[in-house]
């Protein structure tokens, strides 16, 4: 039995929603930690240092990565992408639970280190829809946008890896399904167990 924390990741191609629906599902369920990663990539309008990423430079990056402190890293559309090997050890050892939002490379890092964990893939109705999205979205240049659609089949291709499949047709549907599938990891008696005997000192 396990006393730490479970991690639950959220992969799926550039537009899938993965930055929308994890911030639903994290509103409705404030007990998930979420792991803001570290990224060399500049901030779009209203994303917040600290909140949605720790914006580095590569310098800084790269320094980190050096000591130890990033758990895993991936570079996407010339960026850096990292995760903060702290907050996982402090998170999950303090039996607290955490949501993690990665690309399909960093799923399986995690997976390697963390095989319990709950491995979520997200993807939109259709191709056509996720370019609609994307260009919606109104964050990327044109070259980016085509960066990210010819990213797509290799991020699908690892969806098989993932214990669960969500489709973002419906917004709510998708956040309430991705609830749902976190809902009932915590159930299983083991974890159930576990929160049981720690609160009642046992
Ligand atoms: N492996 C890994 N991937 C990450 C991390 N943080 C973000 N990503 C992924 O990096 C990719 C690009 O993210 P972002 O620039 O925010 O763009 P978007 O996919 O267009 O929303 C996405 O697939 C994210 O899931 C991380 O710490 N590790
Ligand atoms: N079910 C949905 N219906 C319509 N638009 C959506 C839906 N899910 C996400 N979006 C929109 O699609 C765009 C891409 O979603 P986003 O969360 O940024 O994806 P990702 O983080 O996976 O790149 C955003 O503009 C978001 O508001």
């Amino acid at each position: 039995m396990s006393a730490t924390g479970q991690i639950f990741v959220l992969s799926g191609p550039p537009g899938a929603g993965k930055s929308t629906v994890g911030a639903m599902v994290r509103q409705n369920l404030p007990d998930l930690a979420y792991s803001v990663s570290f990224t060399t990539r500049a901030p779009r309008p209203g994303e917040r240092d600290g909140v949605d990423y720790h914006f580095v430079d590569r310098q800084a990056f790269i320094q980190r990565l050096e000591r130890g402190d990033i758990l895993e890293h991936v570079e996407i559309f010339g960026n850096m992408y990292g995760t903060s090997a702290q907050v996982i050890d402090q998170t999950i050892g303090q039996g607290v639970d955490l949501f993690l939002d990665t690309d399909v490379n960093g799923g399986k890092a995690l997976r390697g280190h963390y095989p319990q964990g709950v491995f979520i893939f997200i993807v939109p109705p259709s191709r056509a829809e996720l370019e609609r999205r994307l260009r919606q979205r109104g964050t990327e240049t044109e070259d980016n946008i085509r960066l990210r659609l010819a990213r797509v089949g290799y991020e699908l291709a690892a969806a098989q890896d993932y214990t669960h499949l969500v489709i973002n047709d419906d917004l709510n549907k998708a956040a309430a399904q991705v609830e749902a599938i976190i809902t009932t990891d915590r159930l299983r008696t083991e974890r159930q167990l576990t929160r049981i005997k720690r609160e009642w000192g046992l």
